[in-house]
């Protein structure tokens, strides 16, 4: 899988499933292997400037497959309960079998030299090495922590920029490093949340922030028969938040009838919004560019009534405002991003984005919003949402987008998502919302709620 991952950039949790199914290997043993794996892949920035000292060369100088074999190691001697012995003879009998004799004897070298101490003198003498003056506290905890300096440095701001303290940086990277539970949604009117529950044999409790929420401590949930027949999906808990907060958002004028999701693939919002509608006698549209994407969102939606779906269609949403001005009462642009904010759950992911991804999806971010902001009705209200709180793909987008927009205001998302999350869950000062994963135990996601004027009305200035 490491291999498949750094020389195909395939996607670990694409990859892992199939290969355990393939292998036969399940229960603990599937636990250990995905430890084994998505470990090894989130910690490698740490392991790499450990292994960097143990081999006393760079990295380049080190042959990828062997490397790969290096931090499998690390990740067994320092972040997993293997005993040392175990972590080294395997791991050089893996290298023998796979990169060479030589190379068997280097990876053991290494690995003794990586299991000479502990992992906290490793973090120390890391931290020093990135910020040999003491001075540089966020470089020192991109390598500790194991992201990129300019995802931590990006986190830091995004987390001032919402009004938090710089100090919270560490926690928020440690959740990153954590592996998250599975949560499960209840999609109202196909399944009662505490059925699912029952359906879960013990595995489930329910969650924190929506009524929906099932949490999983452990086992598959491909097994669980409401999830197998699409009246209950995976989904973070912080998804089903936003999504849910959008039904309740006030809208100005009477009619609550037609919703819109304008990038709905692979569909786990577009199900519970369609579920909610049909509660409400509202029908949904659900809009997604990419065909195969569209297939996932037909299987996600394919309990709900027929009649309640008006239309699940291929096509891009950067036209749907031209092509059906003012037609919709609620719409979500859940805008393709970065996925910074969901770290946790692919692991791989920060090691593969850039900065120069920004750029591009910044502009496709703003012309999906303003497209939505032209689709929906006067009085009617589009939630702006991104699994990633950096302020590039948030807060910046917003604040261009309504410079030419005087037709549109931010309302306060908090009274929204308070009516779906009880009073009790923090959010900051500002009217949208960054749920984080070390605050709330959910992916980093953002939400703005939108809301276009009245015709013959103006807005005030907006944030
Ligand atoms: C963050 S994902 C949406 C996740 C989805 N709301 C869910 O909960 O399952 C963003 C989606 O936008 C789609 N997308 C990208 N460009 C688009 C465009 N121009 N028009 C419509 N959808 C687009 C991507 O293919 C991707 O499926």
């Amino acid at each position: 899988m490491l291999r498949d991952v750094d020389e195909s950039d395939s996607y670990a949790n694409l990859v892992l499933p199939p290969l355990l199914r393939d292998r036969g290997i399940s229960g603990r043993d599937a636990a250990f292997a995905t430890e084994l794996a998505y470990g090894t892949l989130r910690l490698r920035g740490r392991y790499d400037a450990i292994i960097e000292i143990c081999a006393a060369r760079t990295l380049d100088k080190i042959e990828a497959p062997v490397l790969d074999l290096l931090r499998l190691g690390a990740h067994q001697l320092l972040g997993m309960r293997v005993p040392a012995h175990a972590a080294v003879s395997e791991t050089v009998g893996l290298a023998r079998e796979r990169t060479g004799v030589g190379s068997g004897q280097f990876v053991n070298a290494v690995l003794r030299s990586v299991g000479r101490e502990s992992l906290e003198t490793w973090l120390e003498r890391i931290g020093e090495v990135a910020d040999p003056a003491g001075t540089d506290v966020v470089a020192r905890l991109a390598v500790t922590e194991s992201h990129p300096a300019w995802v931590a440095r990006a986190m830091r701001e995004a987390l001032v920029g919402n009004g938090r303290s710089a100090e919270e940086l560490g926690d928020l990277l440690r959740a990153d490093n954590l592996a998250p539970q599975v949560t499960l949604v209840a999609r109202p009117g196909l399944i009662r949340t505490g059925d699912l529950v029952e359906e879960t044999r013990g595995a489930g409790t329910r969650g924190h922030w929506t009524p929906t929420a099932v949490v999983l401590s452990g086992g598959d949930p491909g097994v669980i028969p409401a999830v197998r027949d699409c009246r209950a999906g995976v989904q973070d808990e912080a998804s089903q938040l936003v999504a849910l907060a959008l039904t309740v958002a006030p809208l100005l004028g009477e009619s609550d009838s037609r919703w819109l999701d304008l990038c709905a693939g692979p569909g786990g919002k577009a199900a519970l919004l369609g579920a909610v509608a049909h509660e409400r006698g509202a029908r949904l549209v659900a809009n997604e560019v990419t065909p195969h994407r569209v297939r996932l969102v037909e299987h996600a939606l394919a309990a709900l009534p027929r009649d309640t779906i008006e239309e699940i269609r291929t096509g891009d949403g950067r036209i749907v405002g031209q092509d059906e001005p003012g037609s919709y009462d609620r719409v979500l642009v859940d805008a393709p991003c970065t996925g910074l904010g969901a770290l946790r759950r692919r692991p791989e992911a920060r090691w593969r984005r850039t900065p120069s991804d920004l750029a591009q999806l910044g502009t496709l971010q703003r012309e999906l919003l303003t497209s939505a902001l032209t689709a929906v009705r006067p009085g009617g209200v589009v939630a702006y949402v991104t699994c990633s709180p950096h302020l590039a793909e948030t807060q910046l987008v917003i604040k261009d987008v309504l410079r030419k927009r005087a037709d549109v205001e931010v309302i306060d998302a908090r009274p929204a998502v308070r009516r779906i999350a009880g009073q009790n869950i923090p959010l900051g000062d500002r009217p949208d919302i960054q749920l984080w994963p070390h605050v709330h135990g959910t992916d980093a996601m953002h939400l703005t709620l939108l809301r276009r004027a009245l015709e013959g009305t103006a807005v005030d200035e907006a944030v």
